[in-house]
């Protein structure tokens, strides 16, 4: 094969193993950069991807001469593996080994390549040196392999030791290209999905914000399953204000979201709504449970010690308007029948959750006493 074809196919070949990864990659990394860390359906999915290529190549064996195949199928193993932890790598592997077309010695190198990749636990620290020297392991495998076999013939038949020279190199200089064009893609898919979420925090709080709260009431304004909504807002937190600075405000804010937090489950939502007012989505849950998350909340700010460690701390509570939502339901009103809930709470004295009852009826507003 002449070296301007052989160009050519590394080219070609770089362009399908970069496109097919890094395809999959976008694809899994919609909310959350695709990693090791992903689900376990996510894992699996990268590695068939990383296994098609290998299929890809083995199959369709025109792009690349046959002798250079078994390298070049490690490539898909040892980039999935990098990218997608063992899960990914292992089946890719899986794949590349019972597909025809490898030879046994080179299935034997890209298995014992896997390994060390795997003892290495390569995917937490993506060092290229490692991932290149195992190329080049493979390299003088393949050289080593044919001067232990026939050695007369590598050494009167010049045309037999090129391709095992120049496959490998060509091997190195597609992963190359491909490692590189992979993990500039995986920086730039991580810089922009943090950036994503950093415009969806509140500063003060960390919580979400009131733009990613208008997203999630559209995304919830057509659940099938019902949700508890709540409304909760800081009692008195103006004379706090006044008092001791908005500063000091700002710091209790923090805190009172970190009660937040604690006190609710990965699965509901919550943010800050405006000022001193939070919204939370308790998801899948019936309204006394609603009514027990609420109370818990309120509960635990109640009890909490404010800036336990300055000369200065305090006590706070909060009042909790509650709506439910079920099937059908306009989200917004229901947010409104929080809104009046919560007016309740604070003229029963603070303090307090107050829960619409039967709110998904608005014409008969209710309201339980706490
Ligand atoms: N420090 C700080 N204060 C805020 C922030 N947003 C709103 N506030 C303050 O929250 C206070 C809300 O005051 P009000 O709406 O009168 O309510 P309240 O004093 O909590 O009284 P009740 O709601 O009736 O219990 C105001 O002083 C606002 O300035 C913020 O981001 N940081």
């Amino acid at each position: 094969m002449g070296i301007l074809t052989l160009g050519v196919s590394v080219y070609v070949t770089a362009c399908i193993i970069y496109a097919t990864l890094s395809l999959a990659y976008f694809f899994l990394s919609q909310h959350k950069a695709f990693s090791c860390d992903s689900s376990c359906q996510k894992r699996v999915f990268f590695g068939l991807a990383g296994g098609g290529i290998s299929l890809c190549f083995l199959l369709g064996n025109a792009i690349l001469p046959q002798t250079a195949l078994g390298g070049f199928a490690a490539l898909p193993v040892i980039l999935t593996t990098i990218l997608g932890g063992w899960l990914s790598g292992l089946i890719a592997l899986i794949i590349t080994l019972a597909s025809h077309g490898v030879a046994l010695s080179d299935k034997f190198a890209i298995g014992l390549v896997f390994l060390i990749l795997f003892a290495g636990k390569i995917w937490r620290k993506r060092p290229i040196i490692i991932a290149l020297a195992i190329v080049f392991v493979i390299l003088a495998c393949r050289l080593g392999s044919m001067l232990l076999l026939d050695p007369t013939r590598f050494y009167t038949n010049i045309r037999l030791v090129y391709p095992q020279m120049v496959y490998p190199l060509m091997e190195c200089l597609c992963f190359f290209i491909t490692y590189f064009a992979l993990v500039v893609k995986k920086e730039y898919v991580e810089a922009s999905i943090s950036m994503k979420d950093f415009a969806m925090i509140d500063s003060v709080t960390s919580l979400n914000n009131r733009k990613r709260i208008d997203q999630e009431i559209i995304k919830l304004s057509s659940e099938t399953q019902s949700f508890g909504v709540g409304l909760i807002d800081l009692d008195d937190f103006k004379q706090v204000n006044d008092r001791y600075g908005h500063l000091i405000g700002d710091r209790l804010l923090f805190e009172t979201a970190e009660i937040f937090r604690s006190t609710t489950r990965s699965r509901d939502f919550i943010g800050r709504y405006g000022g001193e007012e939070f919204l939370i989505f308790v998801r899948n849950a019936d309204p006394l449970t609603v009514y027990q998350v609420c109370q818990r909340i309120r509960a635990a700010v109640a009890n909490t010690l404010f800036l336990a460690n300055s000369p200065q701390p305090f006590k706070l509570t909060v009042s909790i308007g509650v709506g439910m939502y079920h099937a059908g339901d306009d989200l917004m009103t229901c947010i409104h029948q929080a809104d009046i809930a919560l007016y309740q709470a604070k003229r029963r004295g603070k303090n307090t959750v107050v829960m619409a009852n039967g709110a998904h009826r608005f014409n008969t507003v209710q309201f339980w006493e706490d």
